[in-house]
């Protein structure tokens, strides 16, 4: 009963509740009364002694054994009168004096430090109003539950003054220290109201929907059984891919804010993950304290189905109702880039709330990133943190760093653990980082767990691990934990979380208060979700449930062991591997891909290919670029030259037989197209066609010293440009994107694809997880993928949210068996098509191709050359 936290439940946050005018009467007169008469709110986190004989007067002198916090110690905790109600205790006297609250209420409308029975208050008034009722005379509220000013949160801000005085739970801030008198009367009165503010809002709940969980076959049951996967984990409670609804429907329960932003981003109906998620989180929309711990959940969806909206949406709905800023929601993600992804996601649809969102991915130095997520981390270090943003969203590396070395960085007020990627996630090890944060947010088990840790890591024990296994007195002792006082030097009010209390202090058994459930919901997401039942397990998930979107057959078996987006198209192309580049020309000027990622295996190959394809475009549409001996010209006068040998010869009667295969070749394709003779784009023409990003790169050394050498002596235009059937066309716009570029660069490339001015992207794997580049209509498995996941996270660049797409795999002669076998035992064999590229469809090419290998050969030896130089030169210095 205790932990029924009437400010953590706001039944018209609902949104799902639409004629609540006699609703919110009951609950005015409800509220009202109650503010009236109860002034008195003790914090359910204080012990029980200190409930019910609160301090008379806070000046006076204290028990003096107040301060002892070790093991052996008799336990008390201290509430200091914080600056919230010293501004309440004066905006009252203000009131007295006659100006009225009504105002005080108006200006504080915004303000995040308004209580929630306040803010409950001035809604039903408004509600009230608007159904054309009889306005109710908004109370003038008890000290204790009037906010302070709201510059205060502005301070907060600009880190004017950290002195913590906000560093109370909602529930536990409206302790009154005038209101001694009330007792334990109105300690009955609160649990009582504290109960029907929960029924309400339980009332305003809409019942979760069912979604048909089709029968797992006997066979699939079996193996998963052999295989250990625990029993939620084989039932998954599947979705079909195409179950939209719409985005107010009252299963969702979204604000007419959140709708509005919706709308305002184009979303009108909520796909098939977001239509199965949502609304199982938003059936926990308290923001924590509480005895049952909300769910876990993992969750499995195609690539582009919308997967990050499923938590976003949620996340912003439910903590839009916190009144404190604290380190709520974390979200965990391979990447840097994804991270400025989902940060931009979050950004769309927080407008309108005062939610504070943060990255923390390194490219920020390490004290910059202290000062956006903890403050000035020079202020004393209180036990329940401190935080400035309600949601991080960061890369494990970082996340560690900040739990290991940043003071008040806390994650024990998380109400939820995103891991998004989860599986890729999950095979990387990367400085124990799931071990670090499991710790973090599980207090209780901390010691034990630690002691395990420390008995597998004996020889790598860190310092962190030090710290945690030994006492608060021996912390206090080191110095390690200051606790803050007051100028009395009493222990300052500090906001730990309930569920972590015990895990500070032996708090004395209570018949009243039972123990705290974590408040925190993991929630994991991937388009190739792990059924590896050690990695789920290493999660320590708690009441899991597992929803997967995907087509499920007649019988309830899987069609597909990953369900792909219904508008891709994917085809194969075998050959060898050195006709590679040539089938990437093939795409781009015969089928006229465009708008294409473009996957390598490694930096280096993106490297390579794109240095390639810039040549070759540079001399398809700049003829000068040609050598002399490869133009139509010079092959006419090497024939005509031949032609008069051979009849010398013949006379001769001699058996000579040199001519050049190659050239006969690139005779055959001379004919066939010497007619084209309009050259029209020149080097210029192309720069000014081409992205800022293109033009940087048309301007690198390497490529003037290509052009230099390939340009003699200048051939007839018209001839050369006819060595392709496109000639004539603009360059096509090639860059490429790889961790190797500095962070500008690359937002600057995203940014000119994103904007159409770049035709083709070559990257390696880095944005082959989760990025949102909408534009990609086509992508190019350059070097086809081994593993079964990166070859639908790669594909699954194009397709997304309902559009269409299509994939290209270039598959090597002697890699065709491997990737047959790999998308056959993932059911997927028969959704590829074979292409077959012969030689004649790809002739035209060849010409400008050669030159193009000649000139990227050279661009690779001066490169290497110069970094050779500044390798030396780095050693020298
Ligand atoms: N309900 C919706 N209506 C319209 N567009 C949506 C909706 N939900 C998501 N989208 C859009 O769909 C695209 C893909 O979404 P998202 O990036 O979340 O996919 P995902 O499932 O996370 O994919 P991946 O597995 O590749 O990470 C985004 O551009 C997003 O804005």
């Amino acid at each position: 009963m205790f932990n029924i936290k009437r400010f953590d439940v706001d039944a018209d946050s609902t949104g799902s509740s639409p004629s609540t005018t006699t609703a919110a009467q009951d609950r005015l007169a409800k509220l009202n009364s109650r503010l009236n008469k109860n002034k008195a709110f003790v914090s359910p986190t204080s012990a029980p002694e200190q409930r019910s004989q609160p301090f008379k007067d806070h000046n006076k002198s204290r028990p003096s054994d107040t301060k002892h916090y070790g093991k052996d110690q008799p336990k008390e905790i201290s509430y200091k009168r914080t600056r919230e109600f010293e501004e309440a205790r004066v905006a009252k006297e203000e009131a007295k004096r006659g100006k009225k609250w009504e105002k005080k209420a108006k200006e504080l409308k915004d303000s995040d430090l308004i209580p929630n029975d306040v803010r409950l208050a001035m809604k039903a008034e408004a509600e009230a109003e608007a159904a054309g009722l009889k306005t109710p005379v908004v109370p003038t509220p008890a000290p204790s539950s009037l906010p302070a000013d709201s510059s205060l949160q502005a301070e907060e801000d600009k880190d004017v003054d950290m002195e913590g005085t906000y560093d109370v739970e909602p529930s536990a801030q409206a302790i009154d220290m005038e209101s001694e008198e009330q007792g334990l009367g109105d300690m009955k009165k609160f649990l009582d109201d504290a109960a029907a503010d929960a029924a309400l809002a339980d009332v305003a709940l809409v019942p979760l929907p069912s979604f048909e969980a089709k029968e797992i076959s006997a066979t699939e049951k079996e193996r998963a059984k052999s295989m250990g996967v625990p029993d939620w984990l084989a039932h998954p409670t599947k979705i079909e891919p195409d179950t939209n609804t719409p985005i107010d429907a009252p299963m969702f329960g979204f604000s007419p804010r959140l709708i509005k932003q919706c709308k305002k981003a184009g979303i009108e109906d909520c796909f098939a993950v977001q239509t199965a998620v949502i609304p199982v989180l938003m059936r926990a929309r308290h923001l924590g304290d509480i005895r049952k711990a909300p769910g876990d959940l993992c969750v499995s969806a195609p690539t582009g189905s919308g997967k990050t909206l499923a938590y976003v949406l949620p996340i912003i709905e439910i903590l839009s109702q916190r009144v404190v800023t604290r380190l709520r929601a974390l979200v965990v993600l391979p990447t840097r880039d994804l991270c400025i992804q989902v940060k931009e996601t979050f950004e769309t649809f927080v407008k309108g709330t005062d939610l504070k969102i943060a990255t923390s991915t390194g490219q920020n130095s390490f004290a910059h990133e202290q000062n956006i997520l903890v403050g000035d981390i020079n202020s004393p270090v209180v036990l329940g943190g401190h935080s400035r943003i309600d949601v991080l969203i960061t890369t494990p590396g970082r996340l560690i760093d900040h739990i290991k070395s940043t003071p008040n960085f806390t994650l024990q007020h998380l109400r939820f653990l995103v891991i998004d990627e989860a599986d890729r996630l999950l095979n990387q090890s990367f400085q124990d980082w799931l071990y670090h944060i499991l710790t973090a947010i599980h207090p209780s088990d901390r010691r034990l767990t630690e002691k395990a840790h420390h008995h597998s890591h004996q020889s790598g024990m860190d310092a962190l691990s030090q710290q945690n296994q030994m006492s608060d007195d021996e912390k206090l002792g080191l110095g390690l934990v200051q606790i803050k006082t007051d100028a009395y030097g009493f222990p300052i009010h500090d906001a730990i979380a309930p569920g972590f209390l015990p895990s500070f202090f032996d708090l004395p058994e209570s018949d009243v208060e039972d123990s705290k459930a974590l408040s925190v919901q993991k929630l994991l997401f991937s388009a190739t979700l792990t059924r590896n039942p050690a990695k789920i397990a290493s999660l320590q998930l708690s009441d899991p449930q597992y929803v997967a979107v995907q087509e499920v057959g007649e019988a309830g078996e899987e069609k597909q062991k990953y369900t792909t987006p219904a508008g891709l198209t994917e085809h194969m192309i075998v050959c060898e591997t050195s006709e590679k580049p040539l089938m990437v020309l093939h795409l781009l000027h015969h089928l006229q891909v465009r708008s294409a990622l473009c996957f390598t295996k490694s930096v280096e190959s993106a490297h390579r290919l794109y240095k390639l394809i810039q040549l070759y475009e540079k001399i398809r549409t700049n003829p000068s670029l040609m050598p002399a001996a490869s133009t139509p010209k010079a092959k006419q006068d090497a024939s005509k030259e031949k032609r008069k040998e051979d009849e010398e010869s013949d006379s001769d009667s001699s058996d000579s037989s040199d001519s050049d295969s190659g050239d006969s070749d690139s005779s055959d394709n001379d004919s066939d197209s010497s007619d084209d003779n309009s050259s029209s784009s020149s080097d210029d023409e192309d720069d000014d066609d081409a992205s800022d990003v293109e033009k940087e790169a048309a301007k690198d050394v390497e490529m003037e010293n290509v052009e230099a050498r390939t340009a003699t002596p200048p051939p007839e235009a018209a001839e050369v440009s006819a060595t392709t059937a496109l000639s004539s066309t603009k360059a096509i716009v090639v860059a490429e994107y790889s961790s190797d570029l500095p962070k500008a660069k690359r937002q600057a490339i995203l940014r000119a694809f994103n904007a159409g001015e770049i035709q083709l992207l070559i990257c390696s794997d880095l944005i082959s997880r989760g990025m949102d580049l909408s534009p990609v209509e086509n992508v190019i498995n350059y070097d086809s993928p081994v593993y079964m996941k990166k070859y639908i996270h790669r594909v699954g660049r194009t397709a997304r949210a309902g559009k269409t797409g299509t994939a290209y795999s270039l598959v090597e002669m002697q890699e065709a068996r491997h990737f047959k076998e790999m998308i056959s035992k993932a059911g997927h064999w028969e959704k590829i098509a074979r292409i077959k590229v012969k030689d004649q469809e790809v002739k035209d090419l060849v010409p400008a191709y050669k030159v193009a290998l000649e000139g990227l050969k050279e661009v690779l030896v001066t490169a290497s050359r110069s970094s050779r130089k500044g390798h030396f030169r780095g050693h020298n210095m």
